[in-house]
């Protein structure tokens, strides 16, 4: 394993996507899984209140790079991750940085979605517990205004004390959305969030996710490209762990830059 010899307010992003205020100034992001480098020396500014899409063909490291952002894989022992990663201008890969407020600040939604077996209602009022001591009256009106964000509280409203196992796929995905909500987070990382869906359950979770920009910004990993041109604003090429392009969507799908990219949108490979 190499260790990366650079200094990172050095390090520049790459693409035009650079923007004057980012959320999450990623600079020479390196990971490596039991010493395997999964990413190679990654830098992008990801704006805020936007949607930027992570593209590439499997394997490349999207979903290693959405999951450094609320750094999941300390959890696991022999996975490591170099560089930085500033929100706000703080480095959130530092171990200082304290995992509760991470998860208070970045939710992330996963490709299938995974509700509690327990009440709709506990899905979204177990993670709020563990973060905020709220009255009876203020839990619930903060899960009625996460299910009413995750585009829900209309289907659920009457059934919040039922199981949050019968509700349908599309449903338990807006379910987990509302659940990440709930903690007012400031930056939503989604995981192929529908690729286990039907294309209108699809519809509606790309019509939240255009709602949900006003109020946060959002990253999304996604296999399809054309949900990454629909949903976002700035697409990042990927390949072999490596950042190959980083853009606004419409010139990554239009005109993109390097010959790899634009292999990749035209189904060349991958
Ligand atoms: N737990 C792990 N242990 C070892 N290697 C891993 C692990 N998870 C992923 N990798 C490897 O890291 C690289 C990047 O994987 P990652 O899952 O980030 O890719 P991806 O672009 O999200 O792929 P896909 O589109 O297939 O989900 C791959 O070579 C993969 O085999």
């Amino acid at each position: 394993m190499t260790e990366p010899n650079v200094r990172f307010d050095q390090v520049q992003p790459v693409g035009e996507a650079a923007v004057a205020e980012p959320k999450l100034k990623v600079r020479d992001v390196h990971f490596y899984y039991n010493g395997f480098h999964a990413l190679k020396g990654i830098s992008m500014d990801i704006p805020e209140r936007q949607v930027t899409a992570i593209i590439g063909p499997s394997g490349c490291g999207k979903s290693t790079l959405l999951r450094i952002f609320n750094r999941i894989y300390a959890i696991y022992p022999k996975l490591e991750a170099r560089g930085s990663i500033e929100l706000d201008g703080e480095n959130i890969l530092d171990p200082r940085y304290s995992m509760n407020r991470l998860r208070g600040k970045v939710g992330m939604v996963f490709q299938k979605p995974v509700p509690f077996p327990m009440t709709i209602f506990e899905n979204v009022a177990y993670g709020i517990r563990h973060h905020e001591k709220l009255s009876r009256k203020a839990m619930e009106e903060r899960v009625e205004q996460a299910l009413r964000s995750a585009a829900l509280w209309d289907e659920v409203r009457d059934k919040l004390k039922q199981n949050a196992l019968g509700l349908s796929g599309g449903q338990q995905q807006r379910l987990c959305i509302a659940r990440a909500i709930a903690l007012k987070p400031e930056v939503l990382l989604l995981d192929e969030p529908t690729s286990a869906l039907d294309p209108i359950a699809t519809g509606r979770i790309e019509q939240l996710i255009e709602e949900l920009k006003t109020q946060y910004t959002i990253v999304i990993v996604t296999h399809n490209m054309q949900q990454a041109a629909r949903v976002s604003d700035q697409t990042a090429f990927m390949y072999l762990g490596e950042l190959i392009e980083f853009d606004n969507t419409e010139k990554i799908f239009t005109k993109p830059g390097k010959k790899q990219t634009e292999d990749y949108i035209t189904g060349r490979f991958g």
